[in-house]
């Protein structure tokens, strides 16, 4: 996948790279947000009504080899699991589609976003960056959250401890363009479920918890038997905007069952495979085309950007 040309996104970007640095200091290596993260190996398998949606080659075939990384947020590759910085948690899944041949989806465990655009995501970081959590009376982050109030929702939406990254649900957040074999089209968002059902901890006991509790949960749950969750998809009612993260459609939208994800194993090198594997927001196969959502392209640039200079460390 080759970088965009457009220099205003490309100096977004990095501007956006900088400031995580900024944040949570630089860990050549790692990733400036989401850095540590544990891999998994598995398989999905497509629902029948998943062919009604998309001509997408993985939801067509019997099944498809899947790999799988989940992630504490934050910069930092030793933040404890039970920081609540570290959530929301992330889930990023690669389908292997043939010999290097793969798509993506990168959801992560609140369903929404702070910010429509790029710009505003990286005003957002900056106020964070200058205020002082414990004592935010006048400060550039009150500022912001008061003319932001989808970024305040965000922030103030609940992001509970799971009792484990197989116990969480995860969401797609930024909208796709889905077509069937008869050139049908439907805009959705991918919703991830775990089979468990979501189980969480409470503030008191995530705190007791050692602080690489999901990363050796994560381990012992599939050495014990498969992890499993439902891929879905949220369809987008009639007229919905479908090009901005911040806005939530009716909870009562029609949800399409795709598959399942079934987990079996830990990846073999977890941290090497860390390092080089770059996931991509855009899925780029027929079937499945990005919205407009300004945060795709923007993703997919800083994605690869990061993940290049994470390879050469
Ligand atoms: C302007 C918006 C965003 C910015 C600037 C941003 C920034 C970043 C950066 C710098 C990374 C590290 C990339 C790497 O080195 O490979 C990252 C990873 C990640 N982001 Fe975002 N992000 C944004 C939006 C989102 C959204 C909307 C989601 C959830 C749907 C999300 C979920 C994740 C996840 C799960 C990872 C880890 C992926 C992996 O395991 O490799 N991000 N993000």
């Amino acid at each position: 996948m080759p970088l965009p040309t457009d220099e205003k996104l490309l100096a977004l970007s990095q501007n956006l790279i900088d400031q995580f640095h900024k944040i949570f200091g630089e860990y050549p290596g790692f990733r400036p947000a989401h850095a540590k993260g544990v891999m998994l190996t598995g398989t999905f398998t497509p629902t029948a009504a998943a062919a009604g949606l998309s001509s997408a080659q993985h939801l067509n075939a019997p099944s498809t080899p899947i790999v799988v990384r989940f992630s504490d947020s934050t910069g930092l590759p030793l933040v404890p699991d039970n920081d609540p910085n570290a959530n929301p948690k992330g889930f990023a899944i690669r389908f292997m589609l043939g010999e290097r041949v793969h798509t993506d989806i990168v959801s992560h465990s609140t369903d929404g976003f702070p910010t429509h655009t790029g710009d505003e995501f990286l005003e957002f970081l900056r106020a964070l960056a200058s205020s002082d959590p414990k004592n935010l009376a006048g400060s550039p982050l009150e500022a912001f959250l008061g003319s932001h109030p989808a970024a305040l929702a965000f922030v103030q939406t609940p992001k509970p401890f799971p009792f484990s990254f197989g116990t969480e649900s995860y969401f797609g957040v930024t909208a796709m363009k889905f077509t069937n074999a008869a050139g049908e089209s439907k805009f959705g968002r991918y919703r991830i479920l775990p089979a468990a059902g979501n189980q969480y901890l409470s503030d008191d006991m995530a705190k007791h918890q050692d602080s690489d509790y999901l990363v050796d949960e994560i381990g012992e749950r599939v050495a014990a038997a498969p992890v499993k969750f439902t891929l879905a998809v949220q369809i987008a009612p009639e007229g919905a905007v479908v090009d901005d993260a911040t806005i939530h459609w009716p909870a009562d939208s029609q949800v399409v069952e795709l598959g399942t994800l079934e987990l079996t194993a830990l990846s073999a090198d977890t941290l090497a495979e860390q390092k080089h594997i770059i996931f991509d927001p855009i899925p780029r196969l027929a079937g499945i085309e990005p919205s407009d959502d300004p945060l795709l392209e923007l993703r997919a640039a800083i994605y690869l950007m990061s993940g290049r200079k994470r390879r050469e460390a």
